[in-house]
């Protein structure tokens, strides 16, 4: 029997305690970190006996324990990532501290990426670390990429009353100004009003908070209610290591550990008379679960001081019937085909006039380095072409040209749509295309429910200086999962021949190319080659466009 070689996890470890009721802890990384693709490694530091509704001992590993754990595991099981959870008081987290300094001094290498959970309190309500000293983790602050307090550790680590946004901001500031790299503010216990059930629609939102001097971002999901949130800050940070040491960018990776931890919620079930843990749910693949995220200039972000409006005309675009947290942009026009098929990227009329003659019929004229003065009348017989010929043309970057002469759709890139003025193209019933580079920029995008969604750049390419690194095919099928049922997907970047067979099984919906047309030497064999890729791929779920496209819970 032949076997198919599977590719390598990637080593996780987690420095925590060990949780003997195996909801929290050690027990509750090891499972999150195989089950997010990781192979996990512990770093034990302390033995708890604990239940779903007590901690009855804490007792640390000796500190010649706690360093040989490390030692021994430095020297053959190098991490991609590291968690740390449960540290016993500021005596173990200079201990570890002094680990990663003495390190960095023998040159042992770069430290992966390494994500602190500065645990307090067990969901029980018993205290774990009973050290009050507010700077109790600040020795290890240099060497961690991202800390993430929920309410409760923001206060008491920085004494700010967390009783509002700006009280969170301020608090993300201290812990910047004292050397924390990022913290991610967690909103599970903030601003809880009432009792409200699963789907409830007024039901509190849980809005988490991404804090650095360069990144600033929102992640709001529906708070779920369960009791069931045992071990949920060691879940949270374990998947995050796990997704971070697979390569992906933080952003991109709290999107996926945030719809992680709703599935793992919603599908939790109580094992003790205390709180039971998260069920442990696997990739997680559905637009439902993952988070929304706030629109520039929306009520949510406003609310927390976090961006001067980016989006011109943002009032008359997000109708004022939208509530802030549901991100109600007005749908763009619909593309007449759920999928778009073969999709060239040209960049004269010379070459829409030739590929609309041998039949292409999705096309986009990409004029770069030219003044809208200079390329005014080409966009406006491109346009015309594209009407003579039934075909859907789409205009990169030109949006003005584009409404003044009645394009088919525009196309715009993250950049673009910052300075854009969206309502303007949706009021001109023109078709939306955004780019996106990740789960992040994906999400942000769905938010404005555009009539599709570029993915890329899915190969190397030299066509484009991009500042992402290369998608790759198992990402893409994610992203098809994640946005076809929605609205059409397009793949884009280093897209040959050989290699639309391949992109084509991940079930988009459509291939958009440059040089596989334009340095074709039979352009009506390249595009005939193209098509071919998509009738021999097996027809996926993914590819049926639902009727709507706004649900996203
Ligand atoms: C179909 C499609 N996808 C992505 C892009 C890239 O657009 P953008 O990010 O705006 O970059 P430029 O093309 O303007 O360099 C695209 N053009 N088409
Ligand atoms: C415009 C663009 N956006 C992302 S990749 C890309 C270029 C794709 O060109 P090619 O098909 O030649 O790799
Ligand atoms: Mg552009």
């Amino acid at each position: 029997m032949s076997q198919v070689a599977t590719a390598k996890r990637p080593i996780v470890w987690t420095i925590a305690g060990s949780d003997s009721g195996g909801g929290a802890g050690i027990q509750a990384d090891l499972l999150t970190i195989q089950d997010l693709g990781g192979h996990g490694c512990s770093v034990i530091t302390a033995l708890t006996a604990q239940s779903s509704v007590a901690v009855d001992h804490v007792e640390p590993v000796s500190d010649i324990g706690f360093i040989a754990q490390l030692d021994t595991l430095w020297a053959d099981l190098k991490p991609s990532a590291i968690k740390i959870g449960l540290l016993t008081g500021p005596a173990q987290a200079t201990l570890l501290a002094d680990w990663f300094a003495a390190g960095a001094a023998q040159g042992q290498g770069a430290l992966p990426p390494i994500v602190l959970d500065p645990v307090l309190v067990a969901s029980s309500g018993a205290m774990l670390n009973t050290v009050e000293a507010s700077d109790q983790f600040d020795a290890l602050l240099p060497y961690v990429d991202l800390i993430t307090p929920n309410g409760d550790e923001l206060a008491a680590l920085t004494g700010v009353v967390i009783d509002s946004p700006g009280a969170v901001v301020q608090a993300c500031e201290q812990l910047l100004a004292r050397g924390a790299r990022a913290v991610l503010a967690k909103g599970g216990h903030l601003f809880v009003q009432g009792e409200h059930r699963h789907g409830d629609k007024d039901a509190p939102r849980c809005v988490d908070l991404l804090y650095s001097a360069e990144r600033k971002a929102l992640f709001d999901g529906p708070r779920i209610a369960t009791h069931n949130t045992h071990g949920s800050g060691c879940t949270l940070s374990s998947a995050l290591a796990t997704v971070l040491a697979q390569d992906y960018v933080l952003e991109d990776a709290l999107c996926v550990v945030r719809a992680y931890l709703h599935n793992g919620l919603v599908a939790s079930q109580q094992y003790g008379d205390g709180p039971g843990p998260l069920a442990r749910t696997g990739w997680p693949t559905q637009l439902e679960s993952f988070p929304r995220i706030p629109l520039p200039g929306s009520a949510l972000r406003r609310a927390y001081g976090l961006d001067a409006p980016l989006l011109t005309d943002r009032d008359a675009y997000i109708p004022s019937g939208g509530t802030e947290q549901s991100n109600t942009a007005i749908p763009f026009a619909d593309c007449d085909v759920a999928a778009l098929g073969v999709y060239p990227v040209v960049d004269s009329v010379d070459w829409v006039e030739q590929l609309l003659t041998l039949g292409v019929k999705t096309l986009q004229l990409r004029i770069k380095d030219k003044s809208a003065d200079e390329v005014e009348q080409d966009i406006a017989r491109a346009i015309a072409l594209g009407h003579a010929f039934e075909a859907r043309l789409f205009i990169n970057d030109y949006w003005q040209l584009a409404i003044k002469h009645g394009a088919y759709g525009v196309h715009l890139g993250q950049e673009d749509m910052a300075v854009a003025d969206l309502a303007a193209i949706q009021r001109a019933g023109l078709k939306l295309g955004l780019s996106t580079h990740g789960y992040y920029e994906i999400l942000r995008a769905h938010a404005l429910q555009p009539s599709y969604i570029a993915m890329g750049h899915i190969f190397p390419t030299p066509t484009k200086a991009m500042p992402s690194a290369p998608q790759g095919l198992e990402r893409l099928s994610k992203y098809v999962a994640l946005v076809q049922p929605h609205r059409p997907a397009v793949a884009i970047g280093g897209i040959d021949i050989p290699r639309a067979f391949e992109v084509a099984k991940s079930g988009v919906g459509s291939i958009a190319v440059v040089r596989a047309v334009t340095q074709a030497d039979d352009i009506g064999a390249a595009l005939t080659a193209l098509q071919q890729a998509f009738d021999s791929a097996p027809t996926l779920p993914t590819q049926t466009l639902s009727p709507e496209c706004t649900a996203h819970a």
